[in-house]
């Protein structure tokens, strides 16, 4: 497997943000990882990616430790958070051009081409970031997250903001790089996970409540929606 979590917590306060999680994500699977506001998913995330430490418990990438070997464990990881930051002031090619510095990619015009083409950024290509339409900055943030062609690719809510056409696009870009890389994802939309989803964890309160493949998950719970399930296993009582 290329992510390993194992008794995973995040206590915030008096909050267990992550209450003991464990699970693994694989190559060549889309591991859909949902819950409600609240429940986790972006703090396992920022762990996941080196950027928030743990309270306790382990998460390795591509079995090196994000806490011990946290440099080794980014190199191959592509991360787009949740508020997908990025500068305004810079036009969307001098953006790619910096992060192929940070990971000191060779061809680099070359690899600038090839994401702007995958990511459909081509139309909006000369522009600056801070001109640019919510979909398109997140073509952009996908983009710098695919770049250096990462092992992992830890996508936090990556389709929020698209409208219905370049949802499609980007859903079956994220399906076609699911089919060598190990792509974990959280959604709240259930069509997606329907959609481009290998596997499904659903997190609430800090803790799994279900992990499972797709189908597996439908075939248990007798229905063809992944709503109801999700509804059922977290709705308050
Ligand atoms: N820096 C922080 N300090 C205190 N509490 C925090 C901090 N960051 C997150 N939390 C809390 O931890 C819990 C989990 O938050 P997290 O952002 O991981 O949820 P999420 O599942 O990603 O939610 P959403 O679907 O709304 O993005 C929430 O109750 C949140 O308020």
């Amino acid at each position: 497997m290329s992510v390993k979590v194992s008794g995973l917590f995040k206590i915030y306060g008096v909050q267990k943000a992550v209450n003991g999680i464990s699970f693994e994500a694989f190559p060549g699977r889309v591991l859909g990882f949902l819950g409600p506001n609240g429940a986790g998913k972006s703090t396992t995330m920022k762990i996941l990616t080196g950027y928030l430490p743990q309270t306790s418990g382990n998460a390795s990438v591509c079995g090196f430790d994000v806490n011990t070997h946290t440099l080794d464990a980014k190199k191959h990881i592509g991360y787009l958070p949740e508020s997908n930051p990025l500068y305004p002031e810079m036009y969307v090619k001098e953006f790619l051009t910096f992060v192929c510095d940070i990971h000191q990619i060779k061809n680099i015009k070359k690899r600038i081409q090839e994401v702007i083409q995958l990511t459909g950024l081509g139309p909006e290509q000369h522009k600056k970031i801070g001109q640019l339409s919510k979909g398109y900055k997140q073509r952009v943030g996908l983009a710098q997250a695919i770049i250096h062609d990462p092992e992992v690719l830890i996508l936090d809510e990556p389709t929020s903001g698209l409208d219905p056409n370049q949802l499609i696009e980007i859903r079956k870009l994220i399906k076609d790089l699911g089919k060598t890389k190990t792509v974990i994802l959280s959604t709240h939309i259930m069509q997606e996970v329907e959609a481009i989803c290998d596997d499904v964890i659903i997190i609430n309160k800090g803790k799994i409540v279900a992990n499972d493949r797709l189908e597996t998950l439908l075939q248990k719970h007798h229905t063809q929606n992944i709503e109801p399930i999700f509804v059922a296993l977290t709705k308050e009582n």
